[in-house]
């Protein structure tokens, strides 16, 4: 016998969160709990503004229809649904069936999107590798440019991760690649999208021998992974991207071509978290996933991060928009 709820959730975000033009002062989104039987899983649906084309209002109605036929014993239609359902309800679908396994990777990239000190300290706390993820291309390039020569200097072994998100023309990218020490690039693992076009980050990866990824390209339409000179990773953030299916097949593509395939937040709430980094402990195990993104919130929903202090929201207590 098949069940199925759907919640509503809004979270209060940390004070200080701009997504691109906008700023956020809540989270919106939507949980959905599939039942049969004994068996139970939940699934995340949280389009981005400003980041995903589906509003929260759409993403809903969408998930509401297809709940209702998957309770009458039919499969999700989701080769067409928008991305962020299509990956809730097949991540609900895989954590009912027991496919998702346990554990996960909760040794995320630290971000930085402010503070260099509080990345020096986080890093130093870090075992094994040190990965950190530092958001340029908001500020002087020169100035990005020092910043990562920074870090680089003063943290042996770093493998910084930096995300331009497409702000530079290839002459502002120029400028912040002229400030990173020659013998300093191999330390940068990637650089995501540094320019306005693909073909323009392609020719900077070329002419500066700074390793570039795919984050924005990798939900282009028509995008296919390959093999490009100068390419090291593509960014999967699956809310964005679609089915936990869809993201599985990218990670596969990117291994067959030798890039490395990095299972990214697109900010949902600690559940939806939660399954991510059990999603990247499976798909990705050699990769620290980038999932650095609770320290935005001001509270959690249901399955607590690990050592996030937050106050945590029970499923409980949310508005139960649709059941059957
Ligand atoms: O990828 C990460 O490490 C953190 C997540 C992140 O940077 C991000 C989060 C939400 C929206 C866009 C982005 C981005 O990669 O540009
Ligand atoms: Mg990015």
């Amino acid at each position: 016998m098949r069940s199925a709820k759907l919640y509503r959730y809004s979270l209060p975000m940390d004070s200080g969160v701009i997504l691109r033009t906008q700023r956020l002062d809540s989270r919106e989104g939507w949980i959905v709990e599939l039942r049969d039987g004994d068996a139970v899983g939940y699934g995340e649906i949280a389009p981005l503004p400003e980041f995903s084309k589906e509003t929260a209002a759409e993403a809903g109605e969408k998930a509401q229809a297809l709940l209702e036929l998957w309770v009458k014993g039919e499969a999700f239609a989701l080769a067409d649904a928008l991305p962020s359902v299509a990956f809730g309800l097949s991540m609900a679908e895989l954590e009912l069936t027991g496919g998702l396994p346990v554990e996960g990777n909760y040794l995320t990239a630290p971000l930085c999107a402010g503070d260099p000190d509080a990345l020096v300290v986080a890093l130093s706390k870090m075992p094994g590798d040190k990965v950190a993820k530092i958001k340029v291309g908001m500020y002087e390039a020169v100035r990005d440019g020092m910043v990562a020569n920074m870090f680089i200097e003063a943290i042996p072994g770093l493998r910084l991760r930096l995300d331009a998100n497409r702000q530079w023309t290839p002459v502002k990218a120029r400028q912040f690649a002229k400030y990173v020490k020659p013998e300093h690039r191999s330390g940068i693992a990637f650089l995501e999208e540094p320019c306005m076009t693909p073909e323009d980050s392609l020719a900077f990866a070329q002419e500066t021998g700074i390793n570039i990824a795919w984050d924005e390209t990798v939900r282009d339409e028509g995008f296919e992974v390959k093999v490009e000179p100068g390419v090291s990773a593509i960014v999967i953030k699956p809310t964005m991207v679609g089915s936990v299916q869809r993201c599985m097949e990218l990670v596969k593509q990117a291994h067959e071509a030798g890039l490395t395939a990095v299972i990214s937040s697109s900010m949902e709430s600690s559940l939806g978290l939660n399954q991510l980094a059990r999603f990247a402990a499976w798909q990705t195990p050699d990769v620290i996933p980038g999932l650095d993104t609770m320290q935005l919130f001001k509270a959690q929903l249901e399955t607590p991060w690990p050592e996030c202090g937050l106050a945590v929201t029970p499923l409980s207590d949310l508005e139960v928009v649709w059941q059957e």
